[in-house]
Formats: structure tokens, sequence, C-alpha cells
């Protein structure tokens, strides 16, 4: 492929990341419009219900007679239906724009080809697959929601060079629960950056007796994810910080009961709660969740083959013993580091 389509895509592809979590449940798309070798237009998916990157990019474009001389770079096939507005392959077909460049097709099943078929009836120059596995990753997602119908599962942890998660520590006294800080600062700062990005956060019941987290980006700018709580008896304080209000808060549980501050939500725990969860989360239109702990919440995601990345951070220190670290037996796809922490990043094979 041509290093010009590459660079206009790459452009696209970085247009889209800045929507993303904004335009939920919509895609994050990007969309770069080129003539002569110059960009003339572009634009990103806007919050819910507003236009979409393939609009926000045509419209971006001062002299609309450009358009019928253009190529428009983006980065998931446009979209052939009406939702909240009007189908942009359309739209592409009426700027009569000659050539377009998709990153990678939407298996939506709404759209899944109908975006390409009607640029191709009108006789439009299609490519389709650059810098496909940017794009993908892009619109993850999106994309693991509608074909998988769950939303994204990433797992992340902090563990001991000795491969410990929380040293031995009984807590009875309830009142004094914090976690035991593994990872350096600029660490936690990142897992703050990472929750943003995610629709939702989950956690164990045991792991919120012991360490009674808060669960937000407070060092960073993004919003706080969605909280969720596995919590089957109602063993977690009320007065604790999940129950605060501060963020939309679901718990999932066995019990029937009411709190203004929480949604509870009641599963069966005789089978596995996971695909449950998953499926609730799917209907709630929730389109990633991180998974950030405890080790039994985390191993019952791997076991059960229910993820798609892991991030592991791994600390400086020695615990000897205390609570184990969960086991992906695969190899990081990447590795990089903090302030000397190591960063493992794993994808779901
Ligand atoms: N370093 C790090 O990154 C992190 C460390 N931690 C540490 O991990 C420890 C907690 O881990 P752990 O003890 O494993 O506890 P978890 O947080 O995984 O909670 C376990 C409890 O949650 C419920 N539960 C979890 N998974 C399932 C499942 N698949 N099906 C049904 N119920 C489930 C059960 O509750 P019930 O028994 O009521 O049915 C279970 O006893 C703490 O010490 C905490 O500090 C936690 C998070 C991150
Ligand atoms: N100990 C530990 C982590 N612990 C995770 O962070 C949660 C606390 O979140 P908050 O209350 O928002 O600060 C805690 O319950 C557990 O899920 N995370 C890390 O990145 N590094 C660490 O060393
Ligand atoms: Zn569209």
């Amino acid at each position: 492929m041509d290093a010009m389509h590459l660079k206009y895509m790459q452009r696209a592809i970085a247009l889209g990341h800045k929507g993303t979590r904004l335009s939920y449940p919509n895609p994050s798309v990007g969309a770069v419009i080129v003539c002569n070798d110059v960009i003339i237009g572009e634009g990103y998916t806007d919050a819910y219900g507003g236009p979409h990157a393939e609009v926000n990019a045509i419209n971006s474009v001062k002299d609309e007679s450009l358009l019928s001389k253009s190529t428009m770079y983006v980065t998931l096939e446009p979209c052939s239906h009406y939702g909240k507005t009007p189908p942009c392959a359309n739209l592409i077909e009426a700027k009569k724009i000659p050539k377009i460049y998709i990153g990678c097709m939407d298996t939506f099943s709404k759209v899944s080809g109908k975006g390409i078929e009607i640029l191709l009836k009108a006789g439009r120059e299609v490519h389709v697959g650059i810098l496909e596995e940017e794009c993908l990753e892009l619109h993850k997602r999106f994309l693991t929601f509608h074909n998988k119908q769950r939303p994204y599962v990433i797992l992340k942890w902090a563990e001991t060079k000795d491969g410990f998660i929380d040293k031995e520590r009984i807590v009875d006294g309830i009142e004094d629960a914090k976690p035991t800080w593994i990872s350096n600062e600029l660490s936690q700062q990142k897992v703050h950056q990472i929750r943003a990005e995610e629709h939702a956060i989950l956690v164990g019941t045991k792991t919120a007796l012991k360490d009674n987290p808060s669960l937000t980006t407070r060092s960073v700018a993004g919003a706080s994810p969605i909280r969720i709580l596995v919590d089957r008896t109602l063993k977690v304080p009320q007065h604790y910080s999940l129950y605060s209000g501060e963020v939309k808060t679901f718990v999932f549980t066995e019990q029937n009961a009411v709190h203004e501050n929480v949604v509870f939500k009641q599963i069966d725990f005789s089978k596995s709660i996971l695909p449950q969860i998953l499926a609730e989360l799917h209907q709630e239109n929730i389109q990633s969740v991180l998974v950030e702990g405890g080790k039994q919440l985390l191993t019952s995601f791997i076991e059960e083959d229910l993820w798609d990345e892991a991030l592991v951070f791994v600390g400086k220190s020695q615990f000897t013993k205390g609570v184990t670290a969960p086991e992906i037996k695969l190899k990081p796809i990447k590795e990089s580091y903090l302030q000397g922490d190591l960063l493992k990043h794993y994808i779901s094979s």
C-alpha cells in the first residue's frame, strides 16, 4: 500500500481515538478528506446522537466543490442504516466523493457490507483493509460488543516481582480497609487513564471488603467508569466507597435489596455468574469492562476464557507470601516500563 494512503489512514485513526467513550454506543470513527495531497477536511464521531465522523469531515470542508475530486479515508465502513442520523454511505454518494479508503468492515449486522455496497453501486472506487489491524484495535469494543454479544473484557492487576497481589492480611476490623500498593505512582496514574477509557469496572467481594476501593479516575481528566461489584450475600458495608453515589454503580447479588446509590441486579449464583453478568452488561449497552480483581474473580475470567486483554503491572517489591497472582499461560505481546514497574500486555489467543 502506498505510504500516502497509510499516512492519511493513520491520521483518521488518531482522530477516532479522540472520540473513544464519548460516542458510546456508537463506534468512535475517524475520517479524513484529501484533495491533491492536502487534507481539506477531517472529523470524528460526536457524542451519541450527534453527527458521525464522515458527516463532520464533510461539513469541515470549506470549498464543497473540491469533494468531487477528493478521497475519503475512514476507519470503519460507512453506515448504511437510519439510526439517530441518516446513513453516511448515502451522504458520501450525494457529495460525489469518488474514492473511499476504509480501514475495516463493520460487522454490526445492520451495516455489514451494505455501506460498501451503496458506494460500489454508485460507481465509487472503494478500498478496504488499510491499516486494518490498527482500525480493528480502535473499534475493538464496538466490534466485540456486536460480534460476541458481550462487552470487551480487559483484566488488570498489579503483582510483586515474586508473584503476589497482596500481603498476608486479615481484615476483620473493616474500618481500616485499604489496598496494599504494589505499583508505583506513575503506574497508578496510568491505571486511572485506563479506567477512563473503559465503560465499566468490576471487582469481587473480597477485594471490596479488604481494599474499600473507589475505582475512580481521580488523577486524570476522563470520566470514571460505571462501577460493578459482585456481592452474593451483600457483605460489603454500605458506608463503603462503592455505595457513595459519586458514580453509577451496579451490585450483582442473589439478594433482593434496594439502596438509593446503587442498582442491585439479581443473578443465579448456583451456576457460573460470568455469562450472566456479561449478558446483563450487554443489555445495559456497556461495551467494555475492566476487571480489577481479586484473584478469584480474575481467575474465573481466565478459566472460562471470557477475556480479551490483560494488563499486568509488575512492581519492584517482593512479599514472599500472601495472595498469589492469577496466571496467564501466554507470552505477553508487549512489555514496557513505567519508572521501574514492568507493564505486561497480553491478548487472549
Ligand atoms: N494487586 C492488585 O492488583 C489487586 C489485589 N487485590 C487483592 O486480592 C485480594 C482479593 O482477592 P480474592 O480473595 O481472590 O477475592 P475476590 O475479590 O476475587 O472476591 C472473591 C469473592 O467474590 C465472589 N466471587 C468472585 N468470583 C466469583 C465467581 N466467579 N463466581 C461466584 N462468586 C465469585 C465470591 O464471594 P462469596 O464467597 O460471597 O460467594 C468470592 O468469595 C485482596 O487481598 C485484594 O487486596 C485485588 C484486586 C487487585
Ligand atoms: N494494589 C494495587 C491495585 N489494586 C486495585 O486498585 C483498587 C483500589 O482502587 P482505588 O481505590 O481507586 O485506588 C483495589 O481494590 C484493587 O482493585 N492496583 C494497582 O494498579 N496497583 C496496586 O498496587
Ligand atoms: Zn455513519
